[in-house]
């Protein structure tokens, strides 16, 4: 199968574009991660395929796919990359473009240069949801990894997050830690992990250990769950810059049951084919 593509990143979260609709995809989990190899393939964090929406209410439906090949339900900076990618495409003209993920529909709102702001749906903090196991809900939770105990806070921003505070990003244990904790038992679905610096109530610096991954140098729904676990935890104000290892998002989320905004950089690298 001959597939065109675009490369495209968010932050340095880099991904392969694939547009479904004008051309036949049929995508298996080894044939994402070959795709996603940075050795024998093209190399990305993400895969990003472009179909036709089943709601005819909705522009278009992306299907998300991390390099390990499994398939997830959203994906923040992929988003901002969707928008931009659909309209290069020439797919739509439209700025308000809402699109169908295995999360529900998302509205992706393109502004000036390369700016593309998101309404992330609101986060669901019930621990059964995210999923995660716990007894009651709460702001933070003991989790013991490794004879250790740590005190994470769990948030869905339709895929799963566990959530960090550090005294320094740049010392913290996000290799060691983030695999432990991506494959902990009390997370059955697996789990996105970040690590949070609060620099004062507007910004913070965030690394994230991804799920299927590893670490990326940008985690969109990592910030936007960042933001909602510190917020609930009384340490934010309700619009958050927060910078991570490929630079700066803005995200917004006013408080609970309200959507979560996230607005940031979506580029465009290069065109290209490839056979798999
Ligand atoms: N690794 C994530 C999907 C990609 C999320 C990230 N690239 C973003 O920008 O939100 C997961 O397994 O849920």
């Amino acid at each position: 199968m001959r597939l065109k593509f675009t490369k495209m990143h968010g932050l340095g979260n880099d991904f392969v574009m694939i547009d479904g609709i004008t051309q036949r995809v049929k995508l298996t989990s080894d044939k994402v991660r070959q795709i996603a190899d940075r050795h024998t393939g093209i190399g990305c964090d993400q895969l990003l395929l472009v179909e036709a929406p089943r709601d005819p209410d909705v522009d278009f439906r992306y299907r998300i796919y991390n390099a390990d090949g499994s398939e997830v339900e959203n994906c923040g900076n992929g988003a901002r990359c969707f928008a931009r990618f659909v309209r290069e495409r020439r797919l739509t003209s439209k700025e308000q473009i809402l699109v169908e993920t295995a999360a529900g529909v998302l509205q992706l709102n393109v502004q000036g240069a390369d700016q593309v702001s998101v309404d992330m749906g609101a986060p669901v903090l019930e621990p059964a949801k995210i999923p995660f196991q716990a007894d009651i809900q709460a702001e933070t939770y003991p989790l013991e990894v490794d004879g250790e105990t740590y005190t994470v806070g769990a948030v869905s921003m339709g895929n799963p997050h566990a959530v960090l505070l550090v005294e320094d990003v740049d010392s913290a244990p996000v290799e060691r830690l983030g695999a432990a904790i991506e494959c902990h038992p009390r997370f059955p679905a697996r789990v996105n992990v970040g690590f949070l610096q609060i620099i004062d109530r507007g910004h913070a610096r965030l690394r994230v250990f991804e799920r299927g991954v590893g670490e990326t140098r940008a985690c969109g729904t990592g910030a936007c769950a960042a933001m909602v676990s510190a917020r609930i935890r009384g340490l934010v104000d309700e619009e958050l810059e927060i910078t991570l290892p490929g630079g700066t998002l803005t995200i917004h989320w006013p408080g609970p049951g309200e959507p979560v905004t996230m607005t940031g950089p979506a580029t465009a690298v290069y065109h290209g084919q490839i056979v798999v």
